[in-house]
């Protein structure tokens, strides 16, 4: 008899939920990680990541405060003195993660796993412990849920910069950053820099940031950024990074302009983590590196199973915690599993001005129907004492024959708050009828998304 019924590698969002759920459902598990329990969303990713959000607020808390009447002075930062405090609490949560798996009764390796065979899996030495004796274990079933691992460019001096995993442990806040790339980590270490004072250059590859978002909303992103700070370098690639004196940078553009700074920051993307996993010698199926899965997370090799951002599909969270969920109950439980809707993903970019969409943008909509298309731009309550130049802005795509709200997207305050209960209608499938049968709750932006009475356009579909 093998050792365990389901051995899960790599303890990050998906891989904890799916050990827990399937040791609930009496299965006997084992769990392998390498660097940190609770893994990037929790050591570095989302929740660290929020927490330097929270920081970088300070300042204008402040000055909103001073508009209200309070007298309140703008110091300086301590950033020693957050990041120790953002550690104790990433501590912290590592104790819960590995506490709670514990807890559940599952096996706890400390390696780097690789698989031998189909069934057999050695757990060597890893960051958490350099030390450790290769050990082999078998299982009945494997999950891989290994995650994935920032990449730099391949440009001259790549390696003078950095990527997203030390920018959660620089010693100091440097006084000017260059982040290249404006997917989502550029876009909110951007918020992060600019918040806590940083001179921020941000540098991308297309007109606008944030690919894969609806297009109205990237352009109100693009006309926001330099309002906090930010000097945008739009359509453009980095070519070279060179070190001057200091620790000094110089950054030079396919446009032939050069940047001085402290700090290269690649947020260049993401890359499944499955280098010397022994998947290659087994046989399993991948594609640009990930692992490549049916709906039921089954991988071409009858026993192994994937899930979360090792497979790239939708790579978040919760995601990965829903796959490693409804998998562990489809092995083990008897009764049927969970299931989530994932076209409905909602998601948010954390910005200085959040950022949140759920179902379709206008495009993707487009193809599929003729759409009546609501927006809403105007300026919250709250900025008018504050003077800022600074609107919320709202969208709500619906398709003209059935009338479903399609899409839902917003830049402002507690965009990603209020995202999530709009995604519960778009999920369910609400009409425009329903979002405007449904009392606004006043003084507040999240009204305006049930008060948006005729379309600002109609747009006719496009194939
Ligand atoms: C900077 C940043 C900010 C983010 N912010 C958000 C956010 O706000 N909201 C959101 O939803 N998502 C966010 N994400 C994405 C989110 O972190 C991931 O989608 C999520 O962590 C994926 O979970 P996972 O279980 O697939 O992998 P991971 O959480 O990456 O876990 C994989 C684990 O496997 C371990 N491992 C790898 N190889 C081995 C091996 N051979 N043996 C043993 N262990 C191994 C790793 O050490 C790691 O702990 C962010 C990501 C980053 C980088
Ligand atoms: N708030 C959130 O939910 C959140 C936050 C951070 C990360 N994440 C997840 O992590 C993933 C990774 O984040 P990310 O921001 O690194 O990736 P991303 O895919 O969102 O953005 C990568 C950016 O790098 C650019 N790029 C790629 N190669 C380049 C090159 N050679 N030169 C210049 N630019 C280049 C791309 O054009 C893009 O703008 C995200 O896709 C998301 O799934 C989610």
């Amino acid at each position: 008899m093998p050792d365990f019924d389901l051995f899960v590698i790599g303890a990050g969002s998906g891989g904890v939920r799916c050990a827990r759920i399937a040791a609930q459902n009496g299965a006997r598990v084992g769990i392998a990680e390498s660097r940190h329990w609770g893994g990037t969303c929790v050591n570095l990713g989302c929740v660290p990541k929020k927490l330097m959000v929270y920081a970088s607020e300070g300042a204008e808390a402040a000055e909103d405060a001073r508009a209200y009447g309070w007298d309140v002075e703008i110091g300086a930062h301590d950033w020693p003195r957050f990041i120790a405090a953002k550690d104790k609490e990433i501590t912290r949560l590592d104790g819960i993660y590995k506490s709670m798996l514990d807890k559940a009764g599952v096996g706890l390796f400390v390696g780097r796993a690789k698989l031998i065979d189909a069934h057999t899996i050695e757990i060597g030495p890893g960051p958490l412990d350099e030390k450790a004796t290769p050990q082999r274990v078998t299982a009945e079933k494997i999950v891989i849920a290994t995650g994935g691992r920032p990449v730099r460019p391949p440009i001259e001096g790549a390696e003078l910069g950095i990527i997203s995993d030390a920018a959660f442990h620089l010693t100091e806040r440097p006084e000017r950053v260059c982040i290249i790339g404006g997917g989502y980590i550029g876009v909110e270490f951007a918020g992060i820099f600019a918040g806590l004072g940083s001179k921020v250059d941000l540098v991308f590859r297309q007109d606008l940031p944030l690919r894969g978002f609806d297009q109205e909303l990237r352009e109100k992103l693009l006309e926001a950024l330099p309002k906090h700070g930010i000097t945008v370098h739009a359509g453009v690639s980095p070519e070279k990074i060179e070190a001057l004196e200091a620790g000094a940078r110089r950054v030079s553009l396919s446009n032939g302009t050069t940047i001085d700074t402290d700090c290269v920051f690649f947020a260049t993307g993401r890359k499944p983590a499955t280098d010397g996993l022994g998947l290659e010698t087994l046989g399993v199926k991948t594609e640009k590196g990930a692992v490549v899965v049916d709906a039921h997370s089954a991988t071409s090799v009858s026993n192994l199973y994937a899930i979360g951002d090792v497979t790239d599909r939708i790579n978040l969270t919760p995601v990965a915690i829903a796959e490693g969920h409804t998998l562990a109950e489809r092995l083990f439980s008897s009764h049927t599993p969970r299931d989530w809707a994932y076209e409905t993903t909602p998601k948010a970019v954390f910005f200085s001005e959040t950022l949140a969409s759920v179902g379709l943008t206008e495009e993707e909509a487009a193809k599929e129907s003729d759409l009546d298309v609501f927006t809403a731009s105007f300026r919250p309550l709250r900025q008018t004492l504050i003077g800022r130049d600074r609107k919320a802005f709202m969208k709500l795509i619906v398709s003209r024959d059935s009338q479903k709200v399609v899409g839902a997207h917003m830049m402002g305050d507690a965009a990603a708050e209020l995202m999530q209960g709009v995604a519960i209608a778009v999920t369910a499938g609400l009409t425009k009828r329903d979002f405007d049968r449904t009392i606004g709750i006043h003084p507040t932006t999240a009204e305006e998304f049930v008060t948006m009475r005729s379309p600002t356009r109609q747009v006719s579909r496009t194939s």
